[in-house]
């Protein structure tokens, strides 16, 4: 046994070397890279290029490693080069163990400075303020819906829209000692227990659950008290040392959250990117069709659509609408001239690079 493993230890380690060279030249010339871009102020951060590198990668990639695995590496890879150039602050929806926290990683890779704000509201203060130069904001998800309070932020902001990433939520029920016994109170967000309820209903109907600010505060409070348990995300669990009790527990398998890169950046076009805008009509039949009848014409795909009532202004709705492609795309840009001028009011929150997963 150890014979046969020696030979292929070996031939690891030397790989090994290889890889590191090969990782400190990639180095060197990021911060080649680097070193140009502050000779003309130009951004650190490019979305657009780290798309194209990590498509790259999965279109290149002959395995056996899995496409998803690669991609994680020269995340990660992009993400501590990119720190040797400058190290970004990244605003989100706290405390550390949220949601938004694997957001922020998933999109930057770890070599980053995660800043954690109280509140939605204050992600977009700190990136307004310029304290963080971008903010990681939840904006819809998949059983529960669009994230209100995010789209109405999204209407007054001066933000634009970076990128996005969805990542996939799996809810645990945990507890201090990882049973139940003694428990009284299942405390989570209220999105976390809406999205557990017929679990819940199923398994613990007559325990009590509460709504706290966030599951990574539901955690903490089930750290320090044996009578409450928390839904929460295994990491915000291993944080606080708690034992789960259940796994998996959310009533969608899929269940996923979909996060805004808000900033003062816009990227240029990557090859696969989505729009955002924001629009109203006057409240008169056939009104919306009207209004989108220039993205058929163009050919241009819509990837969603929801509406908001308009609390304040002359419009009863707000129209929030993704579509395929870049502003700068031709097809884009002559749709986007034909929407304005049939609109109300009209916004483009940014054009970004399509999520990897
Ligand atoms: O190509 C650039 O602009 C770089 O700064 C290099 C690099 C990389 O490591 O590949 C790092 C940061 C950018 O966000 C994009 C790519």
């Amino acid at each position: 046994m150890t014979d046969k493993l020696k030979p292929l230890r070996e031939k690891i380690d030397t790989i090994d070397a290889q890889i590191l060279a090969l990782l400190n030249q990639r180095a060197a010339v990021a911060q080649e890279v680097g070193h140009v871009k502050a000779e003309t102020n130009a951004p650190v951060f490019r979305p657009e290029r780290e798309a194209q590198v990590l498509r790259g990668v999965a279109d290149r990639n002959p395995g056996p490693l899995g496409n998803l695995e690669v991609q994680t590496i020269f995340r990660e890879i992009m993400s501590a080069c990119r720190a040797l150039e400058k190290r970004v602050t990244v605003a989100y929806l706290g405390p550390v163990g949220t949601f938004s926290e694997q957001a922020v990683y998933q999109q930057f890779g770890r070599a980053v400075e995660g800043l954690p704000c109280a509140s939605i509201d204050e992600v977009f203060r700190a990136t307004e303020a310029g304290t963080a130069e971008f903010g990681v904001v939840p904006v819809e998800n998949s059983s529960e819906g669009a994230i209100n309070r995010t789209l109405d932020l999204m209407l007054q902001t001066p933000l634009i829209i970076s990128g996005e990433v969805a990542i996939a939520v799996h809810h645990s029920l945990m507890s201090k000692t990882g049973a139940m016994d003694g428990v009284t109170v299942i405390c989570a967000h209220s999105q976390a227990l809406a999205q557990c309820q017929v679990w819940l209903n199923q398994n613990y109907p007559h325990v009590e659950r509460r709504a706290v600010a966030s599951n990574a505060e539901a955690a903490r409070m089930a750290s320090v008290d044996p009578t409450i348990a928390a839904i929460a995300s295994e990491i915000a669990g291993m944080q606080y040392s708690l034992g789960v009790v259940k796994g998996h527990i959310q009533d969608d398998p899929h269940n996923r959250t979909r996060f805004a890169i808000i900033g003062k950046l816009q990227p240029g076009p990557s090859g696969s990117d989505h729009t955002s805008l924001v629009l109203a009509v006057p409240n008169k039949a056939g009104a919306v069709y009207q209004l989108l009848a220039p993205l058929a014409k163009h050919g241009v795909s819509m990837t969603r659509f929801e509406s908001r009532p308009a609390r304040v202004g002359t419009w009863e709705y707000y129209f929030y609408v993704d579509i395929e492609g870049h502003v700068q795309n031709p097809s884009v840009t002559q749709a986007l001239d034909e929407l304005r001028h049939n609109a109300a009011f009209f916004k483009v929150l940014g054009s970004y690079p399509t999520s990897l997963t």
